[in-house]
């Protein structure tokens, strides 16, 4: 008797299970309900009707597999997995950016620790890539003008953001981390995938509240 009411129970847990689900606005947390009630669907399939429905069960797994896919792509985009200690250290730095969008923006970043001193980007000149320096001195000399440039800092985000050439010079001394995106790989990066933009743009404003507070 338990076991029958249990059996033709299976359906209606298995549909109040989906109607939770849809109440959930965390996109895994929904999906795992799904994917609990899928199974409870299938189980159904084989227990109860006298005859077993091939058609639905073929859906019901088809429906089941997408949805496990789609759940293991956002664990994925939400787990910091295989980075390295400078990029662990970084994205620390950049806390407003998930760790599926810090993947992508590191693909098309690239890494550098000069042996001499370098210059970034020269007053009045085009800026074809933005850089983020974590560690090491930096100097903005502009108008004539020197100061020192704290880390982590941005660099030529005002030229990126605002399309125009660079409103000083910045140098880096030999020793000094830093990454450094292509403009044009960065901007259709961004296109791409709006919330790294999102991401990025609260980080550059919050950079350049910083810069102006030390001014
Ligand atoms: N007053 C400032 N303080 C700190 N950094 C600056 C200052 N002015 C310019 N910069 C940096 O120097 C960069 C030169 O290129 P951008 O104008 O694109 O972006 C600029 C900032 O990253």
């Amino acid at each position: 008797m338990i076991l029958e009411i249990s059996r033709l129970g299976l359906i209606h847990v298995a549909a109040l299970i989906s109607v939770a689900a849809l109440t959930c606005r965390d996109q895994i947390v929904l999906r795992a309900l799904l994917v609990a009630s899928t199974l409870l669907y299938i189980l159904y399939y084989f227990v109860v009707p006298a005859v077993l429905l091939w058609d639905a069960v073929f859906w019901t797994v088809v429906n089941l597999g997408v949805n496990l896919f789609m759940m293991a792509q956002l664990v994925l985009a939400r787990t910091p997995f295989r980075l390295s200690d400078d990029e662990r250290r970084l994205h620390a730095a950049f806390g407003a950016v998930s760790p599926g969008e810090f993947r992508a923006l590191m693909k098309i970043a690239v890494w550098h620790r000069p042996q001499a001193a370098e210059t970034l980007v020269r007053e009045g000149a085009p800026v074809d890539h933005v850089y983020y320096i974590l560690g090491g001195e930096a100097l903005v000399l502009k108008g004539g003008r020197s100061l020192a440039l704290p880390s982590p800092s941005f660099v030529g985000e005002i030229g990126f953001l605002r399309r125009v050439p660079a409103t000083a010079t910045v140098t880096v001394e030999a020793g000094a981390l830093y990454v450094a995106w292509p403009a044009a790989a960065l901007a259709a990066l961004q296109a791409r995938r709006p919330s790294i933009k999102t991401g990025l743009d609260s980080l550059l404003a919050c950079d350049m509240a910083a810069k102006i507070a030390a001014a």
